[in-house]
Order: C-alpha cells, then sequence, then structure tokens
C-alpha cells in the first residue's frame, strides 16, 4: 500500500553537540523518534526541567517536529512534557530541549543516554483568515465544553 513513511524526509542536523547516537524509531511502525538526553539531571517531584539533547537541526519547511511524552514515564514515574506537544519550528536553529514535568511523589532520575520523550515530524498546514458577516448555522451551534454529555457513553 502506498504510504508517505515510505518516502522519508530527510532532516539536517549538525554533529551531535554530546555525541551521543541520533533518535531512532524503536520499531518499524512507531510514529516518534525517541531522543535522549545528553545530561545528567535530577527532577524534583513537582519541579520542571528543559533536557538539554545536543541536537541542532534544520527542519523542511512546510514541517514541523513535535516533541511528545513517553506513556512509560508518564504512567510508572509521573514524568510528561507539560508543553506537549512541543513545537520545533522549521527556522529554529538552538538546540532541541525537552521539557519535563515532574507529577509523581519520587525524584526522577535522567543519565545520559536515557531516552526522555519522542519526536514526531509533522506537516504543517497554513490558515488565513476570511473575515465574513455570518457564520453557516450547524446542529453543535454554540454548545460546547461538555454540551453533548457528560462521561456516559452514548449507549448506554
Ligand atoms: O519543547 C520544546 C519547545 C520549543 N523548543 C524550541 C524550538 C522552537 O522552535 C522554539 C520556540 O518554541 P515555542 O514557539 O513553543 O516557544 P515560545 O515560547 O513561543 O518562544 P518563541 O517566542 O521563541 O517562539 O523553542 C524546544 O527546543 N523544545
Ligand atoms: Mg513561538
Amino acid at each position: 500500500m502506498h504510504s508517505p513513511v515510505e518516502v522519508p524526509v530527510p532532516i539536517k542536523v549538525l554533529p551531535h553537540g554530546e555525541g551521543l547516537a541520533l533518535p531512532v524509531y524503536a520499531t518499524e511502525g512507531a510514529a516518534g523518534m525517541d531522543v535522549v538526553s545528553a545530561e545528567d539531571v535530577t527532577i524534583a517531584p513537582g519541579a520542571r526541567h528543559a533536557v538539554a539533547t545536543g541536537l541542532a537541526v534544520a527542519i523542511p519547511y512546510g514541517f514541523e517536529i513535535q516533541v511528545r511524552p513517553r506513556s512509560g514515564l508518564a504512567l510508572k514515574h509521573g514524568i510528561t512534557v507539560p508543553n506537549t506537544p512541543g513545537t520545533i519550528d522549521s527556522d529554529y536553529r538552538g538546540e532541541l530541549k525537552v521539557i519535563l514535568i515532574n507529577h509523581g511523589a519520587e525524584a526522577f532520575d535522567i543519565r545520559r543516554g536515557d531516552r526522555v520523550a519522542q519526536l514526531v515530524l509533522a506537516p504543517v498546514t497554513r490558515a488565513s483568515w476570511l473575515p465574513v458577516e455570518e457564520l453557516d448555522e450547524t446542529a453543535r451551534g454554540e454548545g460546547g465544553f461538555g454540551s453533548t454529555g457528560g462521561v456516559v457513553s452514548l449507549g448506554s
């Protein structure tokens, strides 16, 4: 079956500042590349930290990289990305950092080389504003924020 994953998008990357391996897809079907920490750091309960990765990249125009949490770290340790998905712009040339927050009860130790998050390459679309006098009507109208019901399933 034809699929965009068969034509990977090249991303320019400087020699890794910290001599670590580049992010890799852990399995053939993985959506994200696991990215590793370039530093040893301990994140106290409730604290957050911008974890160095040593990576400086040039994403092609028309794409972004999203920094997403790893579910294992979130479930087992309460470690997640507070700005998820973090946005890496195609024109950013600084060091890619992974912001982590510790929602767990214990301090969390990160060692250089630990996989702290995953990077998802995604296409970017652009909006333009079209000012109008009125908007088309819909069944939803102005309802939102739970207007269709609570957590009870629609079928029950
Ligand atoms: O998790 C992240 C999020 C952002 N960045 C870098 C790349 C991104 O292109 C830049 C700006 O990110 P963002 O637009 O989310 O931050 P901002 O607070 O709006 O800063 P700026 O005014 O620099 O855009 O910071 C990271 O390294 N990691
Ligand atoms: Mg910004």
